[in-house]
């Protein structure tokens, strides 16, 4: 059985050891791929410290786009999606993404959920919006259905959902209690990071508005 995580990475030098020191510890994960998204920092040196391999894209290309590049040069009975820039990741986290596909086969995807993990703001936003969560596993075969995401963004979420539901395929939402991610504020100072953050909503909608356009 292949198990493969994937982590999009764009300008995460300072957050990404802290997730590759659990994904490459875990043993049955087959393959870390850092996928190295037009980074300016030195994502991409801090990735090559692990025994990781690393795909990059020469300039940035969006969220969507990289995890297309890592499932078109792979295949695998199950993909972990996980985020770059988590805070509080554990080894029970990601058995909590797989299992679920694990014990049923009618399972697709699961869909992690930030619950308690020290940020009120993004457990709250997780409550509404928990439908954009990155932490995922996906069944290989469901990865390798999909349409093209390389478009999408950081629509990537809303896209892989909605053709779930739109082929009444099975997702769970599995709790990941204790986990959370820095906020693009934290990340990029407080007046980059809300209008970044502005450009992810906008990507977004973008994506519901354009999605019957690609299925
Ligand atoms: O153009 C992009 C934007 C984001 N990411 C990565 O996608 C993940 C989720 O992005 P981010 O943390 O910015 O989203 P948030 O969780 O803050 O909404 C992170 O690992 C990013 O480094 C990427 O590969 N390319
Ligand atoms: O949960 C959310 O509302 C957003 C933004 O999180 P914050 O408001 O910065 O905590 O984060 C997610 O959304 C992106 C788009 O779907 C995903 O790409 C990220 O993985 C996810 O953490």
């Amino acid at each position: 059985m292949e198990i493969i995580a994937l982590v999009p990475a764009f300008n995460e030098a300072p957050r990404i050891a802290k997730v590759l020191d659990i994904l490459t510890d875990i043993d049955y994960i087959n393959s870390v791929y850092v996928i190295d998204d037009g980074s300016i920092d030195k994502t991409s040196e801090v990735a090559e410290q692990y025994n990781v391999i690393l795909l990059r894209h020469i300039q940035n290309l969006g969220k969507g786009a990289a995890l297309q590049t890592a499932i078109r040069l792979t295949s695998a009975d199950y993909y972990l999606f996980i985020d770059a820039d988590l805070i509080g990741l554990t080894a029970k986290h990601i058995d909590a993404l797989i299992e679920p596909l694990f014990k049923d086969d009618k399972t697709v995807m699961s869909i992690g959920t930030f619950k308690r993990g020290g940020k009120t703001s993004v457990n709250l936003a997780q409550k509404y919006f928990y439908i954009l969560n990155g932490q995922r596993c996906l069944r290989g075969s469901f990865a390798k259905e999909l349409p093209d995401i390389s478009w999408t963004r950081f629509g990537v979420e809303v896209f892989i959902s909605k053709y779930a539901a739109m082929k009444n395929y099975k997702v769970c939402y599995p709790d990941l209690t204790g986990l959370t991610h820095y906020r693009k504020e934290e990340k990029m100072g407080f007046m980059r990071g809300f209008l970044y953050r502005l450009q992810m909503y906008r990507e977004i909608l973008h994506t519901y508005k354009e999605f019957q356009h690609h299925v």
